[in-house]
């Protein structure tokens, strides 16, 4: 199956199980790589036949912030649900990294892949 993706995605959101980290946003990384047919846009060069990358990039920030979270775990479940259901895509791979989380790690995170590729 072909693919859209973004890569390395900056969002600033509120997340973590601590305290303290409800009370600030803090920046998250973002991979993102969704299976699609893109033959279906190519053929007559129409965009609302594919994945719109730049879409998603603001609604992923934004669904972040509007469902805030302790746990990457958690964040990730639900967004992985979120773009299935809202763009129909059958199968994704979504990585969450937390630059700042651990001071002598460059990144810590998580990845989940959802749904089947056919
Ligand atoms: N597997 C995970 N481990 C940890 C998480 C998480 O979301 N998934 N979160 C934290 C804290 O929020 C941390 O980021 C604060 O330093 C700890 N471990």
């Amino acid at each position: 199956m072909d693919k859209v993706f973004i890569q390395g995605l900056k969002i600033q959101t509120t997340i973590g199980f601590y305290e303290w980290e409800k009370q600030i946003k803090q920046t998250l990384m973002i991979d993102l790589t969704m299976g699609w047919n893109t033959r279906l846009a190519a053929e007559n060069d129409e965009l609302d036949k594919t994945l719109d990358y730049a879409e998603i990039s603001v609604a992923l920030e934004q669904f972040a912030n509007e469902n805030p979270v302790d746990l990457l775990e958690t964040l990730a479940e639900r967004m992985a649900n979120f773009l299935i259901t809202e763009y129909q895509i059958p199968w994704l791979k979504l990585a969450i990294g937390k630059p700042g989380a651990v001071h002598n790690a460059q990144t810590v995170g998580i990845e989940i892949e959802r749904g089947h590729l056919s």
